[in-house]
This record gives structure tokens, sequence and C-alpha cells, in this order.
């Protein structure tokens, strides 16, 4: 069997780490023969839970799980790291928008970028889910500067997958038989999810979702509108965001990001952007990827519309506002 990797989870106490920890034990994203060593970071309140969650990972026996290192210093939770998953920050409460948690979060992803840039594996894969997503994963990034850019990403998976559903229940397939939904921009209500690349296995063939669907008006409606607003939906009705999707998402993100995407689907991955489909340079923009040996790649020269391109230009001009006010809080400190 191979050698353990060190994997830590930010936020360990917390609701996401709770359904993700498991995932991740179980082999659900490293696979079932790559052993491991989980990190656990959280803030010094939440101690007493940690250690609860300590117990429970200890009396599921799980067979790849060699050892858990529970801690408050960030320094001890990234030493040797090869994945990264920063889950650790304040969720939104009902009638917020995500970026109204900027000013709160955006430290704690300096201080973590930090810490990663010190202590990390230099090719550790950092995934960001805390939210501001996009923005955190940049600020991340920056203060990291000895980690290539490329290792850091935000979560846009989620909605990838939200919007898949969506798709599948109203062709009444199973969700295997969607791929190539495409989710662009930020991890906010104003991501474009766009089906117009999208492909649904029907009679054993691959066809355009678009053709399967002949249903414009939806596709250009009350689809973007319910993946945009799946989160604020989720919050209304649980008093709490999405933990449990939150978590599969992350760890759907890792797993494609380790094992690759197969030939012919992409998925897609909030990452720097080099200015394709007319973007902002040096936000963190979701696009559709394919990855080959734990490199992704922008999908490139897809056709999109002119109604496409007004949603890309309005999430890429929330993104250039929010790393703007990103900058000016992490100057004032
Ligand atoms: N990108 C996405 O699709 C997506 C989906 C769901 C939730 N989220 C975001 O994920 C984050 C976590 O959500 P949750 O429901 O697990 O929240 P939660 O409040 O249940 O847990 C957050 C945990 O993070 C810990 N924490 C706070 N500051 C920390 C720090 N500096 N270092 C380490 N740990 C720290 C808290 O003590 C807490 O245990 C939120 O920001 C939420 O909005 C993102
Ligand atoms: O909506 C939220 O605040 C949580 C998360 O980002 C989600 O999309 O469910």
């Amino acid at each position: 069997m191979a050698e353990p990797i060190r994997v830590v989870v930010t936020g360990a106490a917390g609701q996401i780490a709770y359904s993700l920890l498991y995932m991740i034990a179980r082999g659900e994203v490293f696979g079932k023969d790559q052993p491991l060593i989980l990190h656990l970071l959280d803030i010094p309140p939440m101690v007493g839970v940690l250690e609860g969650v300590v117990m429970e990972l200890s009396d599921c026996a799980l067979p790849l799980l060699r050892k858990v290192v529970p801690t408050t210093d960030p320094l001890v939770g990234f030493k040797d790291v090869s994945a990264a998953f920063l889950v650790g920050a304040m969720p939104r409460k009902e009638g917020m928008e995500r970026k109204d948690l900027l000013s709160a979060n955006v430290k704690i992803f300096k201080v973590q970028g930090e810490a990663l840039d010190k202590v990390a594996k230099k090719d550790v894969k950092v995934l960001v889910v805390g939210n501001p997503a996009n923005t955190n994963a940049l600020v991340c990034a920056n203060y990291a500067p000895s980690i290539p850019r490329e290792n850091f990403s935000a979560m846009t998976r989620l909605d990838q997958n939200r919007a898949s559903s969506q798709i599948a229940n109203k062709l009444g397939v199973p969700i295997t038989h969607v791929s190539n939904i495409i989710i662009w921009g930020n991890h906010s209500s104003t991501q474009y999810p766009d089906a117009s690349q999208g492909k649904v296995l029907i009679n054993n063939e691959w066809k355009s979702v678009a053709d399967a669907l002949g249903d414009n008006a939806y596709l250009e409606g009350q689809f973007i509108d319910t993946v945009q607003k799946r989160g604020a939906a989720v919050i209304a009705a649980r008093k709490m965001s999405s933990a449990m999707s939150a978590a599969k998402a992350a760890c759907d993100h890792m797993h494609d990001w380790w094992n690759g995407t197969a030939p012919g689907k992409f998925v897609s991955m909030g990452v720097f952007s080099d200015g394709s489909y007319n973007s902002p340079k040096d936000v963190v923009f979701s696009f559709p990827v394919e990855i080959k040996n734990k490199q992704w790649k922008i999908v490139e020269n897809l056709s999109v519309s002119s109604f496409g391109q007004t949603k890309l230009d309005l999430t890429a001009k929330e993104l250039q506002e929010e790393k703007n006010e990103a900058l000016s809080v992490l100057d004032s400190n």
C-alpha cells in the first residue's frame, strides 16, 4: 500500500466538516488504497467539539485512517499537507449575500495563506469552500507566493451539481446521464449556470441538453434563477447553510483534481483567470476545466451567446468589486 498522505480540513468542528471528514476518511477522494493522516484545524473555542469529532472518527474504525491531528495552530494544521480543504469561515444567515461575509472571513484566508506558504508541501492542492469562496481563494494564494497559483481553487462544484440535478430531474434521467453543465464566474447569486454545452444520455445516445429539452425559455430563466438562489433556499428551509451537499461537492472537486476528468467531459472550478472568455485577469473565476495529471486546463473556444456574455460580464464585475474590497480590508489591518 502507498505511504499515507496528509490532508487538512479547516473548520473541522463545523457542520460541513462533519460530513466531509467521513467521506474523505472512507477513501472517496484519494482512493481506496491511499492511507491518510487527517489534520483537523479549528479555533480555540471549538476544542471541546473537535475532541468529540476525533472520538467519532476513531469509533468509525476506518481502515485508511492512520492518524488524526487535531489542532488550533495553523502551522501544525498545514504542516506537510498534500491537500487542503479550507472550510473554516463564518456562514451567512438568512437575508445575507455571501459577499457580506467578506470583511470577517478574508482575514482568515490571509493567515492561512501565510501558514500554507511556510509549512505545506509546495504541490499542495488547495480547495477554498469558506465564503466568499472565490475571493478568499485569491487572498489565500496571494499570501502564499511560494506555492503556484494554479494550486488554489474555489468551489463552484456545488452549483454544478445543483444545476446538473435540475436538468436530470426535468428530463427524468439519472444524474449520471447529464454532463458538461457549466458554472461561470462567482459562487454567488451573479454566477451564470449555463446548460448550452450540456449533454444528456437518452436511449444510449448523447444529445445536447438544449435539443432534448426544447425549452430555451426555461434554460435562460427559471433554471438559472433556481441555481443562483439555491443556497439561499436551503438556508431559508434549514435555518443553516447547506452542509451535506457542500461536503459531497468538495469531495467531487478534489476527487476530479486528483484523479482527472474523463475524455470529453469537463467540470467547473474557480481558478485564476487568464482572461479567457473576456473575464478579468487575476480574479478567481469559475470556468469549465479538463484535468490531467493533477493539472487543470480551461476548456477554450466554447461558443458563448450574447445572452451568456452579458451574464459573464455581470459576474466578472462583481468579482472585481470583491477583490478591491478584500484588498482594502487587508490594507486597513
Ligand atoms: N463554496 C460553497 O459552495 C459553500 C457551500 C456551503 C457552505 N460554504 C461556506 O463554508 C463555510 C463553512 O460553513 P459551515 O456550515 O461548515 O459553518 P460552521 O459555522 O458550521 O463551521 C465553521 C467552522 O469554522 C471554524 N472556524 C472559524 N474560523 C476559523 C479559522 N480561522 N480557522 C479554522 N477554523 C475556523 C468555526 O469555529 C466552525 O467550527 C461558510 O463560510 C459557508 O458559507 C461554502
Ligand atoms: O449559500 C450559502 O451561503 C452557503 C453556500 O455557499 C451554498 O451555496 O449553499
